[in-house]
């Protein structure tokens, strides 16, 4: 069968109700070869719009965007294009660089999408592209090798089962050129790695491997569909009975507690499953810990996913913290980031003490303790995160930080709400250098459970400006805001949000759930983390008292 028809058959298999198709280019030969290839199907085709993110990661990065659009200017193909600071987003929201530039891809894809007209997304992901992601997958420990699916809501990946070299033979029959990223050839990346020297070595032993990884993945992910409807039956209210669990073939007991962990967005790996899995059959009460502060819990007949209490510490800087000067740190070869460890000490100006008594000094919750990240030369503390830094390691002041002084604002917000023994949550609108709008939750005392600190605020700075439409408006909250108010600042069409702690509960800006990354009209510039710290011992703190008090009925 030619490509063409491979790709042809593929689209009306994965999508038949599609008409309009948006491809994602990056330049690269794969997608440049999609294109080509759609372009190349006879007539009635798909009508065609390209669409291309500039994530501004490399010197040359524009220059990919200027070929994605003169290419399609030679072929008369829409060229949607648009350029994203991607390393600066990844720092201000913690996230790692390729976890980042693909969320935003992604959402700009959809974005696109929508905007167009267009009923789908279609990238050039191969079989090569399938057999590295499954290689990735296990190297990762992951629970499932799935590879990537050929269909995810309005993404396409119609080019699965075709091999790399075919897409670049066809080019070269056709005279076409294309870009090379040169990151793809940097070895010291793992996905580099894996396409340049793992599956090469894997193919001179075995020639079909990639194919083999591919079949793999599709056979896989119909197995898992299977076990996850099975899962699905068992599971209630984030748990499931122990009993019921056992009655099940062990296969169907690693799939309920995978999909247990799935659903509250806990990464799946294959370790923590087969531990929690293992201690269903426990006599005494277990509680295994997770990834991102999640426990497993076994007791009283139940198998339960324990939410964090506080937001859990994120996870190992990218990059220095702000504090830190690199240079003054080339004095001590030995620092590492880890967590506290008994015998950890400071040095302070008049002497030095034990870190256990640094944070008891400066009234670190007990529970936040073993969670803080400290940069220690073997046992002397150079800097305990949002408590120590040492003067030796310290970097100059950085010039007053803007945000954080309207975070300011929201933490006293969030006091008030804390001295009415409400959630604390504080939140203000702000524009041009004015507070248009203040509050703080109020959910306990009105018994309104809409009544969230950035409702009042939002409306609030709505009456000031007399326009429910917030324009040039930045909301400050102290805790990543919720789904509903997330939807509330759509609505207003605030531009742009800074929150200070993770909500691992029900946070809508990644902390449970991503939903920048929807096809929304607008767009909110985000940023997080802003006096996270402080934000989050006000969190604890409320949380500790709560359960003191109800220990405290319990006894009586
Ligand atoms: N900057 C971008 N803009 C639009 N689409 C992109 C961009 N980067 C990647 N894509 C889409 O995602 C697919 C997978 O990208 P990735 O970088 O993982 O693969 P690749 O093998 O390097 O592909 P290509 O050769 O097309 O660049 C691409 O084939 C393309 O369809």
């Amino acid at each position: 069968m030619t490509l063409p028809e491979t790709l042809r058959r593929a689209l009306l298999r994965l999508a038949p109700e599609a008409r309009r198709l948006l491809v994602a280019v990056s330049g690269g030969g794969d997608s440049v070869a999609l294109l080509r290839l759609l372009l190349a199907l006879p007539e009635p085709r798909w009508g065609l719009e390209v669409a291309h993110l500039d994530h501004a990661l490399r010197p040359d990065a524009a220059e990919a965007a200027a070929f994605v659009r003169a290419l399609c200017w030679e072929h008369g193909v829409a060229c949607h294009t648009a350029r994203v600071d991607v390393a600066r987003i990844a720092k201000d929201r913690g996230w790692n660089l390729e976890d980042a530039a693909r969320r935003l891809r992604y959402g700009f894809l959809t974005r696109t999408a929508k905007r167009v007209g267009a009923d789908a997304v279609v990238t050039a992901h191969t079989q090569d592209d399938q057999a590295e992601t499954v290689l990735m997958q296990l190297l990762r420990g992951a629970a499932h090798l799935q590879g990537m699916p050929a269909r995810q809501g309005r993404v396409l990946r119609p080019l699965l089962e075709v091999p790399r070299s075919a897409l670049r033979a066809y080019l070269r029959a056709l005279g076409q050129d294309c870009l090379e990223d040169p990151t793809n050839a940097d070895t010291s990346r793992t996905r580099a790695w894996v396409r340049h020297v793992l599956l090469p070595t894997l193919a001179a032993r075995a020639p079909h491997v990639k194919a083999t990884l591919a079949r793999h993945a599709a056979l896989q992910r119909d197995q898992a569909a299977h076990f996850r409807r099975l899962a699905q039956g068992l599971i209630k209210d984030a748990g499931a009975e122990v009993r019921a669990l056992l009655a099940q073939d062990v296969a169907v007991q690693r799939a309920a507690v995978a999909e247990l962990l799935r659903c509250a967005g806990v990464p799946v790996d294959a370790g923590h499953v087969e531990a929690v899995r293992a201690a269903l059959p426990t006599p005494h009460p277990v509680r295994l810990s997770l990834p991102k502060g999640y426990a497993a819990r076994v007791a009283y007949g139940r198998l339960e996913l324990v939410a964090p209490t506080a937001p859990p510490s994120p996870a190992p800087p990218l990059e220095l913290p702000a504090e830190l000067d690199a240079a003054k740190l080339a004095a001590f070869p030995a620092a590492r980031f880890r967590t506290r460890r008994p015998g950890d000490r400071v040095r302070l100006p008049g002497g030095s003490k034990t870190l256990a008594d640094l944070l008891i000094d400066r009234k670190v919750p007990r529970e936040a303790r073993d969670r803080l990240r400290v940069l220690a030369a073997h046992g002397e503390v150079l800097w305990v995160e949002g408590v120590f830094v040492d003067p030796r390691v310290a970097r100059a002041p950085p010039a007053p930080d803007e945000d954080a002084r309207w975070m300011r604002l929201a933490l006293n917000e969030a006091r008030r709400a804390a001295e009415r023994g409400e959630l604390p949550v504080g939140a203000v609108v702000v524009r041009g250098g004015a507070v248009l709008g203040r509050g703080h939750n109020t959910t306990r005392e009105s018994g309104d459970p809409s009544a969230h600190a950035e409702l009042h605020a939002i409306r609030q700075a709505a009456a000031a400006l007399g326009d429910w439409r917030l324009a040039g408006c930045t909301l400050f909250v102290t805790l990543e805001p919720c789904p509903m108010c997330f939807g509330a600042l759509l609505s207003a069409h605030l531009p742009r949000v800074v929150y200070g702690a993770t909500n691992a509960r029900e946070g809508a800006l990644g902390g449970v759930a991503d939903l920048q990354q929807h096809p929304w009209k607008r767009t909110v510039a985000v940023r997080g983390g802003v006096l996270a710290a402080e934000a989050g011992a006000l969190l604890t703190a409320f949380f500790r008292a709560r359960r003191q008090a109800a220990s405290g009925r319990g006894a009586r």
